[in-house]
């Protein structure tokens, strides 16, 4: 061996090495982007399994959409997916479960935004100034990390057009103003095509069908045709949908009578206490259910799980 050149690569290499350890001390203190870090999905699975009930169709979709999109270097566009269902049915909670598994910091990241229509675009008049600051806001956070996710909360209640400023955004350019959007993800979510939704759990109940045997093609092309016609739904004659850059509809199935339990249980072991079925049983029953004569869905799915049990 030449003395100089194994000199020189000792010192390439700790130089090397002592720049990777210095990024990693560097993102212990504070939070980095991660742009091609891949998914731990099993950490993921084991979360929606664990804490998501029964939304099997939701579950299987979001770990396979996550998945295909974060493992695949070379994706297209960004990942567009569109959450819908009823009330209290867990689409915030998947939204907050998968920002947590993306970022440790979960919907408190610097990369993971969340927009909610009453609050951010409360009025009609102000569309045009709407669509501007969310192109700028998106465009410049997307340019400090490629692979922020932002979420539209209560997309039924914006004004129809506004979500149209981001298309150019969600579509398969290479670059957008030398910007890539390609490692972005968004997600929509709405009440709309609950009824929709509720029809189609119903009539698979009515023929003694189980619930776990709806698939996803029996509610996916329903979904994106009723919210392209829905005025209510915030994609209302969406160029988003028109030009298929929505690459999901995903149903929430409306929760029923054991669900309701399932998330009082959950509730209780979250704040330490042991479960008490008593307390599980009168808080469920507390609950109102639909349609008028069968009972068996929650109208607030468990959305009010939580502030009930501080009453027992
Ligand atoms: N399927 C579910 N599994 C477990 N917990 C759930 C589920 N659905 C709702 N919850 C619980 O109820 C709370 C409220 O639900 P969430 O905010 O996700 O409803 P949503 O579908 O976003 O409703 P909305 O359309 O009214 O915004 C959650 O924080 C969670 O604790």
């Amino acid at each position: 061996f030449e003395p100089v050149s194994v000199g020189i690569a000792i010192g390439a290499v700790s130089a090397l090495t002592g720049y990777l350890s210095y990024t990693d001390f560097y993102c212990r203190f504070t939070e980095c982007c991660h742009e091609e870090r891949p998914l731990n999905t099993s950490a993921l699975k084991l979360d929606l399994e664990e804490k998501l009930f029964g939304q099997h169709l939701a579950t299987e979709v979001i770990l396979k959409a996550l998945t295909g999109f974060r493992n695949n270097k070379n994706s297209k566009k960004p990942l567009t997916l569109s959450l819908h269902g009823w009330a209290g049915t867990g689409k915030n909670f998947i939204s907050q479960i998968v920002a947590e598994n993306l970022y440790p910091k979960g919907l408190k990241s610097n990369f993971v935004h969340l927009f909610v229509s009453t609050l951010h675009f409360p009025h009609e008049q102000k569309i045009n100034v709407y669509q501007d600051q969310l192109q700028k806001w998106i465009r410049g956070n997307v340019s400090a990390c490629g692979s922020s996710v932002f979420i539209f909360d209560e997309m039924d209640k914006l004004h129809p057009g506004i979500i149209d400023a981001i298309k150019p955004f969600l579509d398969y350019y290479e670059q957008v103003d030398g910007i890539s959007y390609r490692r972005a993800i968004f997600i929509f979510l709405s009440n709309a095509g609950g009824d929709l939704i509720t029809k189609t759990a119903l009539d698979f109940w009515r023929a003694g069908r189980k619930r776990e045997e709806i698939q996803l093609k029996d509610l996916e092309p329903v979904l994106s045709v009723g919210v392209f016609n829905n005025k209510h739904s915030g994609l209302w004659h969406s160029g988003l949908i028109d030009k298929n850059l929505i690459d999901y509809f995903i149903p929430f199935l409306p929760l029923e009578y054991k669900h309701v339990k399932m998330c009082v249980r959950a509730e209780m072991r979250a704040r330490g206490a042991a479960v008490d079925e008593d307390v599980v049983t009168s808080v469920a029953d507390e609950m109102t259910f639909f349609p008028k004569d069968e009972k068996i869905y929650s109208d607030k799915g468990c959305k009010t799980v939580q502030s009930r049990l501080d009453f027992h």
